[in-house]
């Protein structure tokens, strides 16, 4: 096993200690780097290879990011390593189960910009994902160039974020300049996966850019397929020069609220120390009685914004969790419609 390449494609020593050991006698290990339909794009130490996704799905449901091991022969999955973390979202559709978007991405850059996508409640939202995911959140401000308003100027907006959790790392730049992307490198390097998660135009894709990833949006696989014709296909795990690893895919970009009262309570630790001083212990904090995160607002210790984003989120993410329950609900009593149709159908055919 070449240690050296496949810490280029994010390796680290606490995938090492999972490996079987057998590895290598017929067993290769694979990171899954796309994943549509009926194939699945794995990254090894050779590059890019296919593999049919009911074989790479062998030992559990992907996620892009992943890693596997596989058999070196026809990329079947015979282990996937434990994730040591996980992107995911409120189920999709028909599905009862949470989607997976990615795992073991190390750093969430929540990227958003100086001026008109600056916007506290949304860092604190992309904050809650990034902490219920396990992933290291730093929040990238962009277009720092085209901060104009002096009372709001890229320091100013910096301590804004900043105050929002103790410790938390804000960098604030021109993304279109690589120099200044340098910033970045920390979390870029051997070994490190990182993914950009912010709406659309406040510059993730220059960034990409400034990290030496090149154009996300051209940056397809060309391939000839078995006929000959050249097929393109979207990776979703891309190199950066520094030796680290970037992911990025539509999925992560356009992220929602998954059910996450952990990542919530975390965002907002400040908050819930308040909140135990309440009278009630399942005080909503919505004009209870001796609710102290009320009073709270009202001697201007919390902020009033903090205080409605807390409950926005926390309703939203509860919501997002019950939707999967009543969808579990509502499939078992379709499951138990379609038995008693197909009973019925069978006793009538016995009858005849
Ligand atoms: N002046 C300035 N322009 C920037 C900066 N960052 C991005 N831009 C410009 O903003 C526009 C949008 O940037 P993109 O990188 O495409 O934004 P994105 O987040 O990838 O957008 P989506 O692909 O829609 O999600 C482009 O014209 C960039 O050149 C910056 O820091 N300063
Ligand atoms: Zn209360």
């Amino acid at each position: 096993m070449d240690t050296e390449r496949l810490t280029a494609i994010g390796w680290k020593p606490c995938f090492e200690r999972q490996l079987p050991a057998d590895v290598g006698d017929g067993l290769v290990v694979a990171r899954v780097s796309a994943h549509y339909g009926s194939q699945v794009l794995l990254l090894g130490e050779a590059g890019d290879r296919r593999a049919p996704a009911q074989l790479a799905e062998a030992a559990g449901e992907l996620a892009v990011g992943d890693w596997l091991i596989v058999t070196a022969a026809d990329g079947r999955a015979v282990q996937r390593l434990e994730r040591q973390t996980l992107l995911y979202r409120k189920a999709a559709g028909e599905q009862a189960r949470p989607q997976l978007i990615a795992a073991n991405i190390d750093t969430l850059f929540i990227v958003s910009s100086c001026n008109a996508d600056f916007n506290l409640s949304r860092t604190e939202r992309y904050l809650a994902l990034a902490i219920e995911a396990g992933a290291e959140p730093v929040v990238v401000l962009t277009k720092a160039d085209l901060c104009e308003d002096p009372a709001n100027d890229p320091a100013h907006l910096r301590r804004q974020v900043e105050r929002l959790r103790p410790g938390l790392i804000v960098e604030t730049l021109d993304a279109r300049d690589p120099e200044q992307a340098n910033v970045l490198r920390t979390w870029c390097g051997p070994g490190q996966t990182v993914a950009l998660l912010g709406s659309s135009g406040v510059g993730k894709s220059t960034l990409a850019m400034a990290l030496g990833v090149g154009d996300l949006a051209t940056a397809a696989i060309r391939e000839d397929d078995a006929k000959g014709r050249h097929t393109t296909t979207a990776r979703s795990l891309y190199l950066m020069p520094g030796g680290g690893v970037l992911v990025d895919n539509p999925g992560i970009r356009e992220l929602q609220l998954p059910a996450c009262v952990a990542g919530v309570e975390s965002v907002f630790e400040d908050v819930v120390r308040i909140a135990e001083g309440c009278r009630f212990r399942n005080c909503r904090h919505e004009g209870d009685a001796g609710c102290a995160v009320i009073a709270a607002v009202e001697s201007g210790e919390l902020d009033q914004r903090r205080y409605a984003n807390y409950l926005k989120l926390l309703a939203e993410q509860a919501h997002n969790a019950r939707t999967l329950v009543e969808r579990r609900e509502q499939d078992r009593q379709r499951g138990r419609y379609i038995k008693s149709v197909l009973k019925d159908h069978r006793r009538r055919r016995e009858e005849t």
